[in-house]
């Protein structure tokens, strides 16, 4: 790791177990600063602070890989034309974010951690605002949504179509989605659940077990004819045609979504590749889309789908959690990997496949800054 990468890795430890009141902080000197960017931000902050963090522990993440990093930093700049920021705006968000650390680290912030971020911030600010300025498509699409079926009391599956031009994106890539008449201001990432079409439309696949914010709205409030906003697709779980190899999926819950994506663009051109699906829930009834897919493999031969259940002995297929199942039907050492689902399996699933010695350059996976 080079000088940069280890001050701002010894750097966060200061601040990573305060996560709260480094947002709590940033968030108030930003808006002090700039009243303006108070009408950027829903009304209710709680559900938005943690976002600037999984971005920034995002490009840490990244940092080592240069090329992921770069893409990773225009296509955020991208998603960001939403928001209207200005490229001034980008400076006192930089300002306000090093006073938070400053302040929330205490003592033990050195001089020199403060100007490893502030060169850390000046690339990602370059870098998500040449992201914006090369992006000639409108800072997001307003959609209306075609369907909406409830698939439990939990999961929603519906499609929307964007009204003034197509949405370019590729299959196993995310968006960030508004419903303003429900959350107004308030967007969250959701991978598209299909393949690019002739028709434009887009799928989404969203479970919410609570009440509020937006996955409770688009689950339990939005129907057919409601506009949604639809930011620019991000994400790099998107497939290689020209790779020969085998390709794993693991897919745990709503986690299914770009993986459905992926499997529908490997159906356009797919001969010689086999593709194996591993899908878990805790009980048979949370396997929402499993119907879909066991005739996707009636009509693909090299594509098997293996469900599971962590959590109902009588589910007639493989029992346990969707890591220890693909671990046992493996080892996936010289396949194309590509991992879905919540952060905790997305960290489970690549121990295991570290364990097979997969390359890390074979793994695909987008997990919004958390893993
Ligand atoms: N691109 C991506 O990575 C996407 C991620 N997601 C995320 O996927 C998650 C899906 O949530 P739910 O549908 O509620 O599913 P869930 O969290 O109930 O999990 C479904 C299945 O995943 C497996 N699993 C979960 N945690 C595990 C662990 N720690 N170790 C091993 N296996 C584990 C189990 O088989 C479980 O039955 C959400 O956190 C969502 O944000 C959703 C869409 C896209």
């Amino acid at each position: 790791m080079d000088n940069l990468g280890r001050l701002l890795k010894e750097s966060w430890v200061l601040v990573e177990e305060q996560r709260e009141k480094v947002s709590g902080y940033f968030y108030a000197r930003m808006f002090l600063t700039e009243p303006r960017l108070r009408d950027l931000f829903p009304v209710q902050m709680a559900g938005q602070r943690d976002r600037l963090l999984e971005s920034i522990l995002t490009a840490m993440q990244t940092i080592e890989d240069p090329e992921r990093l770069d893409e990773y930093l225009r296509s955020l700049g991208r998603d960001h034309r939403k928001y209207h920021v200005r490229p001034e705006d980008y400076d006192i968000m930089g300002d306000a974010l090093l006073d938070a650390f400053r302040t929330c680290a205490g003592d033990e912030w050195t001089v020199e951690y403060d100007q490893a971020w502030r060169d850390a911030y000046r690339v990602i600010a370059d870098r998500m605002l040449a992201g914006a300025a090369s992006d000639d498509n409108p800072p997001f699409w307003h959609a209306e949504v075609l369907t909406h079926e409830r698939r439990g009391p939990d999961i929603a599956v519906f499609t929307c179509q964007p009204l003034q031009q197509p949405l370019p994106y590729k299959a196993g890539q995310y968006v960030s989605l508004e419903a303003p008449r429900y959350q107004p201001r308030l967007w969250r990432t959701y991978s598209i659940a299909n393949a690019p079409n002739d028709e434009n439309t887009l799928e989404f696949h969203v479970r919410s077990l609570g009440a509020g914010w937006l996955s409770g709205a688009l689950v339990r409030r939005v129907k057919p004819g409601d506009l949604l906003r639809v930011a620019a697709p991000m994400g790099s779980m998107t497939l290689d045609q020209t790779s020969k190899r085998d390709v794993l999926c693991v897919a745990g819950g709503v986690g299914l979504a770009p993986i459905k994506a992926l499997i529908e663009e490997l159906t356009r051109y797919n001969r010689t590749r086999w593709v194996h699906v591993f899908y878990g829930a805790d009980r048979g009834e949370d396997l929402y889309a499993l119907a879909e897919l066991l005739d996707l493999a009636d009509g693909h031969p090299w594509l098997s789908v293996i469900p599971c259940c962590g959590d109902d002995p009588e589910f007639p297929g493989e029992q346990g959690n969707v890591v220890e199942v693909m671990t046992r039907y493996g080892p996936w050492t010289s396949h194309d990997c590509f991992v879905s689902g919540s952060a905790a399996m997305v960290r489970s699933t690549l121990r295991a496949l570290a364990e097979d010695e997969v390359p890390p350059t074979n793994i695909r996976y987008d997990t919004f800054g958390e893993v």
